[in-house]
């Protein structure tokens, strides 16, 4: 029997959850916790990762469980190896739970319904043998496909999509499911659909052409997995998008990291380019999925926040020396500047620095008097008194590099890559019925990319 998962469904830990509104929210928030996971998820749940929730995508793992019977975190029997996705954070989940599993570094997403699964299956397909430019451009955008697969789950067979999981080698996944396009129901939708499609997200969709279904967050300032449901989604409006965003980029207590997000931008323009080119399909409903690994960024932005403090420490240095060099002597009449640079040979006496640049030693050339038993004295009070500090220090700076290699064993260092933007979800994709681009895609791809270029600007490094 494998082991009850408790890490992979943050909705079971009741312990540690609890709901915190948004301040850039409108509406109320309540706390539902549903049974079937995704659709009813609360607004807002955070987990406390004081051990750090690892990845259920560890290989070895899955390796160990190949052959076991799985129970899954709902109680369900898993087939072979599979679990449930815990890295998913919105799309469907039907009435049994039947949700996205995972196994292998491959994600399975249940093809809930044939006139969706017809068409998102027709593209994949489509995308492998395309001599298109601009599709071929899009396969490189979506994860690697392989095909579909029948599964009997709960004596019922179900087929499946197989495709690459994004965040297979992430230690910490962080995941944010965009969902593009002011208008997200399809030129087929019925009535009803488009009423009950016009009013979710409204303000999002309006004011920036995406909103954003769901998203999780190893915040790694407070050591907390963050998650939040579409309910939470739905409540936002363009600032709370906005701020969402930045709490998704872990930006808020650390600066933005100018890497992550030139990783992300990397794949965004590449996304940009396609939708300004492409001609040929109509992309309604359809997610970009952002993703990154937390343990990576955390060792990021150790090594900036040491390098930012050593530029602190630098300037603090200066700004000390600074109202020294500017003292005055007075003679009783009038005060005469030192001309002291604020700084001290080795043997504590002050170096003067004239108008010009140029610092000039007082004492003349220095004489060392090693059989001087008093300067001798001097030297080892002073190397006494730096030891201290210096080996303080030093253990100080040996924990860090410590911490930064366990870190480097513990993470998948082989990919330079940890952050990545893919296209998913094309259930609701048609052929164009002209040869404009998708206005309606494109608007929404341009102000997500403006967004994450706003906040490049604002990275200081
Ligand atoms: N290739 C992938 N790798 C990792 N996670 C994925 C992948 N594809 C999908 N997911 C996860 O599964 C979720 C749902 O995916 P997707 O949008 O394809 O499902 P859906 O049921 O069609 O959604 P919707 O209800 O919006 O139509 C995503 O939000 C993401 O968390
Ligand atoms: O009911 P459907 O037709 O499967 O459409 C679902 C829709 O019900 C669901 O809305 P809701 O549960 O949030 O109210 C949509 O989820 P989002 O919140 O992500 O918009 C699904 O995306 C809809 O599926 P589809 O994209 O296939 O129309």
């Amino acid at each position: 029997m494998g082991k009850f998962e408790i890490q992979s469904m943050p909705l079971q830990r009741n312990d540690n959850n609890f709901i915190l509104p948004h301040s850039n929210c409108k509406g109320l928030y309540s706390e539902v916790h549903s049974p079937n996971g995704i659709s009813n998820e609360s607004t807002r749940i955070l987990n406390d990762i004081t051990s750090p929730v690892e990845n259920d995508h560890d290989l070895s793992e899955v390796e160990e469980e190949e052959d076991e019977e799985e129970i899954d975190n709902l109680g369900l029997v898993m087939p072979l190896g599979m679990k449930s996705l815990a890295t998913q954070v919105a799309g469907h989940k039907d009435s049994e739970n039947i949700g996205m599993l995972t196994k292998d570094g491959k994600v399975y997403k249940p093809l809930l319904k044939p006139e969706c699964a017809k068409r998102e299956i027709q593209l994949y397909e489509q995308l492998d043998t395309t001599v298109d430019r601009s599709l071929m451009e899009m396969k490189q955008l979506v994860p690697k496909y392989y095909g579909t697969k029948k599964i009997i789950f709960k004596d019922k067979e179900v087929d499946y999509l197989v495709l690459e999981d994004l965040t297979k080698e992430f230690r910490e996944p962080c995941v944010m499911d965009i969902k593009i396009g002011k208008r997200t129901w399809d030129p087929y939708a019925s009535y009803n659909k488009i009423i009950a499609e016009e009013k979710k997200y409204h303000e999002c969709k309006r004011d920036l052409g995406f909103c954003i279904p769901g998203m999780q967050v190893y915040n790694i300032a407070q050591n907390q997995l963050v998650k939040y449901g579409k309910d939470y989604g739905k409540t936002l409006n363009k600032d709370g998008a906005r701020e969402v965003m930045k709490e998704f980029l872990n930006a808020n207590s650390y600066h933005f990291c100018r890497k992550l997000l030139m990783q992300l931008l990397a794949s965004l323009w590449q996304i940009q380019h396609f939708a300004r080119c492409q001609r040929r399909l109509r992309l309604y409903a359809s997610s970009i999925l952002l993703v990154y690994d937390a343990r990576r960024l955390k060792q990021h932005v150790g090594v900036t926040q040491e390098a930012q403090a050593k530029k602190v420490t630098l300037r603090r240095n200066r700004s000390l020396y600074r109202p020294l060099s500017l003292a005055t002597l007075s003679n009783g009449c009038e005060k005469v500047p030192t001309g002291f640079s604020g700084q001290l040979t080795k043997e504590g006496h002050p170096i003067l620095k004239p108008p010009s640049t140029k610092i000039v030693n007082l004492e003349g050339p220095r004489i060392i008097n090693n059989n001087n038993t008093w300067h001798k004295s001097m030297r080892l009070l002073k190397r006494t008194h730096s030891f201290q500090n210096n080996y303080d220090k030093d253990v100080q700076h040996k924990k860090q590099n410590y911490n930064k290699i366990l870190d480097d064993l513990c993470s998948d260092s082989k990919s330079e890559v940890w952050a990545t933007a893919k296209l998913i979800d094309f259930a609701h994709v048609y052929p164009a019925d002209n040869m404009d681009v998708d206005k309606n895609y494109l608007e929404g791809v341009d102000n997500l990319v403006k967004m994450l270029e706003d906040f490049l600007a604002e990275t200081d490094e």
